[in-house]
């Protein structure tokens, strides 16, 4: 039967005990825990760095509209990969590849999958009539980082899929600690919404939040104790130390590159900026020019005609 990446809802069991946790936090050899450890101060520069973007963000949709779609074409490109290579016929992969296939199969989350979210987000900041208007409409960055990444992630996904897992574990928990305080930011913010009578700002803040919205969970906290746990189990004892360290390297890159991709963004908004004001400034200080002139002119027209 084809792989169906949507199939039924996800649920979780149950609440986790303590003992339950895992990896615990102080397990050193969890790959998750590795690479949290090998990104602690990269994953620093790009939070101050995003922190600091969000200020002029949360006043401007069209700010950070161009934030958010850098990420949809990063989260797009993984999932994508990654659905693709579930549904593999596992009978035309090689042993390894099957191995693979199957960590893949047991990490892979429907609930965590942010494609569709961001979709229905950017069509409401971009104005599409629909998320798959918008997906049509924009479906190819312009901005060079985000070409550069959309390569690199072809050409190292396809040929070690087992890397798919660095963007899963930073991606998706990256949306958990600082997106939690990002969606309290969003949703908040009255730059971003127009205000409609009759609503409140949260059922029109609905509209362009889904990226950190987890519709097919009752508990968010447990979906994410449920990934980490299933990450943990299913790379434990089945990859290698190398592909480990390789995971771990891709994960750097990732930090990397979004800092890039982050960068160019706000470089590209603080042209338009200074175009903007250097514009205005301009014919401000044109008009202030010929407010002198007529007085500088009506001076000498009274000295001269003596009134
Ligand atoms: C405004 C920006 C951000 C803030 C405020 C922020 C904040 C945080 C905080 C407070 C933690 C928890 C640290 C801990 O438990 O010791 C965390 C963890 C993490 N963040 Fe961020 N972060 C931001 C951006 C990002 C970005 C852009 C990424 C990915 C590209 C990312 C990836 C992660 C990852 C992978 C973890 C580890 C989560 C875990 O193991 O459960 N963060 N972040």
């Amino acid at each position: 039967m084809a792989f169906d990446p949507h199939a039924g809802s996800y649920e979780i069991k149950k609440k986790f005990t303590q003992e339950e946790v895992i990896p615990a936090p102080d397990d050193i050899g969890a790959l998750a825990n590795r690479i949290n450890k090998a990104t602690h101060a990269i994953h620093n520069k790009i939070n101050n760095l995003i922190s600091l973007k969000m200020v002029f963000a949360l006043r401007d949709p069209k700010i950070y509209r161009q934030g958010i779609i850098a990420f949809y074409y990063v989260f797009r490109e993984f999932e994508h990969i990654w659905v693709e290579f579930l549904a593999q016929d596992p009978t035309t992969l090689t042993e390894d590849q099957r191995e693979i296939q199957d960590i893949l199969q047991q990490v892979w989350t429907p609930a965590l999958a942010r494609t569709e979210a961001l979709e229905l987000d950017l069509s409401f900041y971009y104005h599409t009539e629909s998320a798959e208007a918008f997906a049509q409409k924009y479906q190819n960055p312009v901005m060079s980082e985000q070409i550069s990444m959309l390569k690199h992630m072809k050409d190292v996904l396809h040929e070690k899929p087992y890397l798919i897992l660095a963007y899963a574990h930073t991606l998706y928990l990256a949306l958990f600690a600082g997106g939690r305080i990002m969606r309290s930011s969003v949703a908040k913010s009255t730059g971003l919404f127009p205000v409609v009578p009759g609503k409140t700002q949260e059922e029109v803040s609905a509209n362009g939040t889904h990226l950190f919205k987890f519709p097919m969970v009752d508990d968010e906290d447990a979906l994410r104790l449920d990934f980490k746990r299933r990450f943990e189990l299913a790379t434990r004892n089945s990859l290698s130390e190398e592909q480990k360290l390789e995971i771990i390297a891709e994960s750097e890159e990732i930090f990397r590159r979004n800092i890039a991709a982050v960068d160019e963004v706000s470089r590209k908004n603080q042209r338009a900026i200074v175009q903007k004001f250097g514009y205005k400034a301009t014919k401000f200080f044109s008009i202030i020019l010929i407010i002198v002139s007529i007085f500088l002119l009506f001076l000498q027209m009274r000295k001269f005609f003596n009134f």
